[in-house]
């Protein structure tokens, strides 16, 4: 694979001392000064929400072809996905186990191998 031609500043590991961070907020529970103990004193309703909508503005700048406009959303979604899993008691090493396990396998072979005869809920038409 050919390295990326982006700066390379960034290390992964700030993905586990943002983490870190906001379980500390929460810890803290200073909803004056912190937006996140403020976003999580609001229900893990809204944390959810607010996850949603970052990830449809993430979507929108995608589809709009704004490279900078996507970096910027999907640090807004990271953020917010990492409240989320503070909200709900999930470290992120736990994540990084389901990755790992996931390594090398095939998304198209695991989807071929799931159980067959799941009834579902409803009859979606997917797009091609
Ligand atoms: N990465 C972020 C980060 N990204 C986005 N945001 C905030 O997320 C908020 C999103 O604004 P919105 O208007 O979409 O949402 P909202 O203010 O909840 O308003 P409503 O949707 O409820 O109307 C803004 O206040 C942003 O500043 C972040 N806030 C904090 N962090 C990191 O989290 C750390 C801890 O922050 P605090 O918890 O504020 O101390 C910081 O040092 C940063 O590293």
């Amino acid at each position: 694979m050919q390295p990326l031609s982006v700066p390379t500043s960034g290390d992964i590991a700030v993905l586990t001392r943002l983490w870190e961070t906001i379980e500390a907020r929460r810890l803290s529970g200073d909803t004056t000064v912190s937006h996140s103990a403020r976003l999580m004193a609001r229900g893990t309703d809204k944390v959810a929400q607010k996850l949603g909508e970052e990830a449809v503005e993430c979507v929108i700048e995608a589809i709009q072809g704004n490279r900078r406009g996507t970096v910027m959303e999907s640090a807004d979604l990271v953020y917010h996905l990492l409240v989320l899993w503070v909200d709900a008691g999930i470290r992120p090493e736990e994540v990084w186990s389901e990755l790992e396990r996931r390594e090398g396998i095939s998304g198209i072979a695991e989807k071929a191998a799931r159980p067959k005869g799941i009834v579902r809920a409803a009859d979606t038409t997917k797009l091609p």
